[in-house]
């Protein structure tokens, strides 16, 4: 069971092996929302758990028409209906109106920063789906799990307790209980992700989740490799951030007081596993907005972004 304090704050726990047609839907009374498919592995930090039962629904391949997209229908436990989010066709922007945001791009082009920044100006949640690689990627190495063994990898993926907070001022991520903010940052860690994220295996655990966190969403800005493609192909916007090589590594090496000849070799590294790997690689979606960072300052991409955003939601 996947269980979060709602207004998605709070949502964790791995679906235990299997994949699932099932999303939570959002239940509008802010209490705990559960999503009763998946397998039960509860988390929530102490956050208060009032209990509400979402009625799952079943994710259509394609999005429907918005009239119909948005009436997603919750219930408490006590059987009381709580209406329907629903869309008001005024051409007024809608507060109720699901908003999804899909920004992907190599090592360093600025997703992090960018995304949370639009996240905090859209009032919306923000998701790191990196740190989710990387939290696998850190029990992997803290059991000692051989790199290449994708079936003991899978294993811990199934076994973990992941705890992911969506704000975009103060994201966290907790591997069983435990905070691991800082751990999964390590070198170790980055060294190790790209090989953890190629096996299927892990992405299909992953990306359910991601799923689950988005569908339980009212805005929300996740970033990525293969959200455009994969995780949320339906996204209302979708950016594909890049900045030349040269200027990514002068980013990091800044950020980490490292040297550029290391950093360069290292984003180079990455970028070239994580878009030659057979599993949903990084690849710009067909309809995304390019956007190349390279001579723009970090308010400036944002601006961009809300540009673009008054457009999809005008
Ligand atoms: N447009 C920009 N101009 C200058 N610096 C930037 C810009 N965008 C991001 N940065 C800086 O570049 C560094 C890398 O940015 P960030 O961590 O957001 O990249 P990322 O794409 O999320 O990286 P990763 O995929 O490795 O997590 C940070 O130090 C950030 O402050
Ligand atoms: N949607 C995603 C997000 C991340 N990964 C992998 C590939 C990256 O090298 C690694 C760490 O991500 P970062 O923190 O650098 O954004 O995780 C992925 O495969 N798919």
């Amino acid at each position: 069971m996947i269980t979060g304090s709602s207004p998605n704050r709070w949502v964790s726990g791995p679906p235990a092996g299997r994949r699932t047609g099932w999303s939570p839907v959002r239940v509008p009374c802010g209490h705990t929302w559960t999503c009763g498919t998946l397998t039960d592995r509860t988390v929530g930090e102490g956050r208060p758990s009032a209990p509400c039962v979402s009625e799952p629904a079943r994710r259509p391949r394609r999005r429907p028409p918005v009239a119909r997209r948005h009436r997603r229908v919750g219930y408490c436990r006590t059987g009381v209906f709580r209406g329907f989010i629903g869309v008001r066709r005024t051409g007024v922007r809608d507060e109720s109106r699901q908003l999804v945001v899909a920004v992907d791009g190599p090592s360093g082009s600025g997703k992090s920063t960018i995304s949370r920044r639009v996240a905090q100006a859209l009032d919306a949640r923000y998701l790191d789906t990196g740190a989710m690689y990387r939290a696998v990627t850190f029990a992997v190495l803290r059991d000692g799990v051989d790199l290449r063994d994708a079936d003991k990898i899978t294993a811990v993926a199934e076994g973990l307790r992941l705890g992911i907070g969506t704000d975009p001022l103060d994201p966290h991520i907790s591997v069983d209980g435990i905070a691991a903010d800082r751990e999964i940052r390590g070198p170790e860690v980055t060294r190790a992700v790209s090989a953890v994220s190629a096996v299927p295996a892990v992405r299909a655990l992953l990306v359910a989740q991601q799923r689950a966190i988005i569908a339980a969403s009212v805005r929300i800005v996740v970033e990525g490799r293969d959200i455009g493609t994969v995780v949320a192909p339906d996204a209302d916007l979708k950016v594909y951030l890049t900045a030349s090589a040269d200027e990514r590594a002068r980013r990091r090496s800044s950020e980490n007081a490292a040297s550029h000849a290391a950093t360069a070799a290292d984003l180079a590294r990455r970028d070239r596993l994580d878009s030659t790997r057979a599993a949903d690689p990084l690849r710009r979606a067909d309809d995304a907005v390019v956007l190349d960072t390279t001579a723009l300052g970090i308010d400036e991409v944002v601006e961009r972004l809300q540009r673009m955003l008054e457009k999809v939601t005008a």
